[in-house]
């Protein structure tokens, strides 16, 4: 999966970080249904609250976007998080007897503060380039291993997730926002964006984000 021009020099420039996220053995579980179900579970309550400070920092995309194109992509995006990504959690908690009250009471784990207030931040303190490259590794990583698993899995275990994610409603969704990352990236630093001061630093952004992702599946398979 490519889903742009700059998502794969930013995962290139993630380095063994990438693969750590996408082949983390939480997630080579769910291919072969070695999972823990207790793993999972703890996993999704922990990324319903998860999404919840996600939407915010989508949010804050609407509010640090130059054009009105990127501000309906993001308010686009906070919708879909609201209204869908977070139905498919209540579902799957409630079939197994926990209830939305308890998803939304529910401890934040350490790691899962650690990654959505560092996105957060790199909103507040930076621009609408900072807070993308922050998002990225999140959106774009589950459309890579959504694809994969689906290609992949040996068992029908973790079929409703995986199916989530490799749906070709995700994975048109993960082409709109690499263009939406392509774009932004042409429109404030150029046509040559490795060629701009601001380079290193999107990449460190992107870099920290998917060490925070491999963080938060240790955190799901060690609850
Ligand atoms: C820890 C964690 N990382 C990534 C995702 C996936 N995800 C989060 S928001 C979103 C939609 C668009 O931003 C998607 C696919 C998740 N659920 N939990």
């Amino acid at each position: 999966m490519t889903y742009g021009a700059t998502f794969p020099l930013w995962r290139k420039a993630a380095g063994d970080h990438w693969p750590a996220y996408t082949r983390h053995p939480f997630v080579e579980g769910m291919k072969d249904g070695s999972l823990p179900r207790t793993s999972f579970l703890h996993y999704l309550v922990q990324d319903y609250v998860f999404l919840r400070h996600f939407s915010r920092a989508w949010a804050l995309a609407v509010t640090k976007a130059d054009t009105l194109e990127e501000m309906r992509s993001c308010a686009a995006t906070v919708h879909a998080l609201l209204n869908e990504e977070i139905q498919l959690h209540v579902k799957v908690c409630a079939s197994e007897g926990i209830s939305e009250e308890a998803l939304f009471a529910a401890e934040e784990a350490p790691a899962n503060i650690a990654y959505t207030r560092y996105v957060l931040d790199a909103g507040h303190s930076g621009d609408f380039l900072d807070l993308l490259a922050a998002l990225a590794p999140c959106v774009l990583g589950y459309g890579e291993i959504g694809a994969r698993l689906a290609r992949e899995a040996s068992r029908d275990t973790y079929k409703d997730w995986i199916g989530t994610y490799a749906s070709a409603d995700y994975q048109e969704a993960c082409a709109s926002v690499g263009a939406l990352i392509d774009s932004a990236i042409q429109r404030r630093i150029g046509s040559q964006p490795e060629a701009s001061p601001r380079w290193p630093a999107l990449c460190e952004r992107f870099r920290t984000a998917t060490r925070l992702e491999v963080g938060f599946w240790d955190m799901g398979l060690h609850p």
